[in-house]
């Protein structure tokens, strides 16, 4: 199965188009992990079963587990993804991006090591550092658009030839680089003019589209910009309000998770 097949088939087998980030910020786990050897695994596995059935894809975010040594875990994680919830894609977020050779490697440790059916690479270095990636025929590639900070106008507003730098991104991918027809862009939350704009220049690519939750993008405004006539087309990514969630009375992590999860999973599809 291609990554767009898999997303897909999760878009309607799980009614959803969330995406559920894990960025495990050690700092901010409950008591019980954090005398815990594997403490990242054992969190972010917790938080995967916890979402599995509200979300289209996963994406974990790979800095998170590089810093502490921890890739073994992500190792583990993934794995434990692709054997247990084999119908949610895997979106590896490590937003590479380097000459032809050494994307070649970034290319293997995440399709191969993690056995991601996506990453995320950014497009600044030009065609031959993301050719590598689409060597790799069914898998994903998802290339930086309009990123959801602020310092992302610094370059990506830029005009050249008339238009934005992002929307040169936007039709490069659309026409030229989209070889396989696997890829697709990172456009954030937080921009939902530029959101509108992309979507009209890629037709019904799949757009990543982070910000929401606690970079406060707006839910209604991100979904009406960036559906597909089929009310798809998009993976709305949350994190820290999904991982962190607060929780109620008598509920335990887990649960809140969970529960922001659904609300997150229920906003979106109040506006498909
Ligand atoms: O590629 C990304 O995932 C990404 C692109 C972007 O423009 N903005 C952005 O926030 N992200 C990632 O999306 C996640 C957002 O996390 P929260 O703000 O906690 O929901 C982080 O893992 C970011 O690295």
């Amino acid at each position: 199965m291609t990554f767009i097949e898999k997303l897909s088939a999760a878009w309607t087998a799980n009614n959803s188009l969330l995406c559920v980030g894990l960025d495990p910020d050690v700092t901010k786990f409950p008591a019980q992990f954090k005398q815990q050897p594997d403490a990242i695994y054992a969190f972010c596995k917790a938080i995967i079963d916890a979402t599995a059935e509200t979300a289209c894809a996963f994406k974990p975010q790979i800095a998170y587990f590089a810093a502490l040594r921890a890739e073994d875990q992500l190792e583990a994680l993934c794995a434990y993804m692709r054997s247990t919830y084999p119908q949610i894609p895997i979106v590896l977020d490590a937003k590479r991006g380097d000459i032809g050779a050494t994307a070649e490697q970034y290319a293997r440790e995440a399709y191969e090591r993690y056995g991601a059916d996506a990453v995320t690479v950014n497009p600044y270095m030009g065609f031959d550092s993301v050719a590598p990636y689409l060597e790799w025929k069914d898998r994903g590639v998802i290339i930086l658009c309009r990123t959801s900070n602020p310092g992302g106008s610094d370059l990506q507003f830029l005009k050249a030839d008339g238009k934005p730098v992002y929307q040169h991104v936007a039709q490069l991918v659309a026409e030229k680089w989209n070889t396989n027809g696997q890829c697709g862009l990172v456009v954030g939350a937080t921009f939902p003019n530029e959101l509108a704009q992309v979507r009209k220049i890629v037709g019904d690519m799949p757009l990543l589209v982070p910000g929401v939750g606690a970079q406060g993008g707006d839910v209604e405004a991100t979904v009406k910009a960036g559906r597909t006539a089929s009310g798809a087309g998009m993976m709305i990514n949350s994190s820290r309000a999904i991982l962190y969630a607060k929780e109620l009375a008598g509920e335990d992590f887990a649960k809140a998770s969970r529960r922001v999860a659904i609300e997150t999973r229920d906003a979106i599809n109040a506006f498909r």
